[in-house]
């Protein structure tokens, strides 16, 4: 029997803090009645499912609501990624994200799960200058409650993931199309296409590994050269456009719950979120241009 620490549902409380500090469910998962109850997922599971060929389940997170019921939905790991720019502050590129907007985030994701890993993303311009300044800016997205950190590059941050590794950050790499570096990538595409690059970056996970990263998202990378990183680095993959042959799959929820019109190849759309919430406060303005509501049940008598 797996000894498998989550990917089944919880008993789906209604309210995370409703059930938090009482010990975790009690009930296994519909269905499942020899399954143990759901653990917290930790950072040696990483390792564990590589181990076992079970895949990570990653989604990025950025509040407490959607942390919640994510959380719920049996994810693994909720990224708090420096995608938020894109994503909830309407800005073009992730470059202008600050670590305060990150820490933000950080503690409204950490607040809203219970079982999920929380890792957060170094935004641009908080760790590059070396491992002092990685240091600090890791702690303060710790403090936040966060479980990791990501930063994006290969090499040349080996001797921060090392730094970080060794304070007790884990760490977890990403490479290929590496969304901080678009200026100099040439814009969005994707990275690894050729004999040498492809040689670059499994360089570059290696180094990582040995630096002591608990895991690598691979973005964008083609499915061949993601499937070799993935069987000779020591450490887990996570995908994103990378194929399915690494060791788990990371979206941005918006772009998976199909929140925006916006689909890039990889986006794989498994709702329509965005249609059912503009559906949704369509109603109520409707309802209340009409009076249908609010009625009696909705309001307080004297
Ligand atoms: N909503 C959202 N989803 C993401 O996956 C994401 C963000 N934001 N922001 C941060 C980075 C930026 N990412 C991006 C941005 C653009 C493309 C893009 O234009 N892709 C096209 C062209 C790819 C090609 O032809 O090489 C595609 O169709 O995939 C991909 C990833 C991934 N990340
Ligand atoms: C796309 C993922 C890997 C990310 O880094 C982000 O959401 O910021
Ligand atoms: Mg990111």
């Amino acid at each position: 029997m797996s000894e498998r620490v989550s990917n089944h549902a919880s008993p789906l409380p209604g309210d995370a803090a409703a059930t938090r500090g009482k010990g975790g469910p009690t009930a296994p998962a519909a269905g499942a009645a020899s399954q143990s109850p759901r653990k917290p997922f930790r950072v040696q599971h990483i390792a564990q499912a590589k181990e076992r060929g079970e895949k990570l389940v990653m989604l990025t997170a950025y509040d407490a609501v959607t942390s919640r019921l994510l959380d719920e939905a049996g994810c693994d790991m909720l990224l708090v990624g420096d995608s938020v720019g894109n994503v909830m502050l309407g800005l073009d590129s992730t470059l202008p994200v600050e670590l305060d907007e990150m820490v933000v985030c950080t503690r409204s994701v950490a607040r809203g799960r219970q079982y999920a890993m929380v890792v957060a993303d170094l935004p641009f311009g908080s760790y590059e200058a070396g491992p002092k300044q990685a240091l600090a800016s890791a702690a303060r997205l710790m403090k936040a409650g966060a479980n990791a950190v990501k930063l994006e590059g290969g090499r040349p941050r080996a001797k921060s993931v090392r730094a970080l590794t060794q304070a007790g950050v884990p760490v977890v790499g990403h490479l290929g199309f590496t969304p901080q570096s678009v200026n100099m990538l040439g814009g969005f595409r994707v990275q690894g296409r050729g004999e040498q690059a492809a040689e670059t970056l499994l360089r570059d996970a290696l180094a990582l590994a040995e630096a002591g990263a608990v895991a690598v998202v691979l973005e964008m990378v083609p499915e061949p050269v993601a499937a070799r990183v993935t069987q000779e680095c020591p450490v887990a993959t996570i995908g994103i456009g990378a194929g399915a042959r690494c060791d788990g799959q990371v979206l941005v929820w918006t772009d998976m719950a199909g929140m925006t019109g916006w689909k890039p190849r990889f986006a794989k759309q498994f709702g329509q979120v965005g249609a059912a919430l503009t559906q949704a406060a369509t109603d109520y303005a409707q309802a209340v241009r009409t009076g249908a509501f609010p009625t009696a049940e909705h309001w307080f008598e004297a």
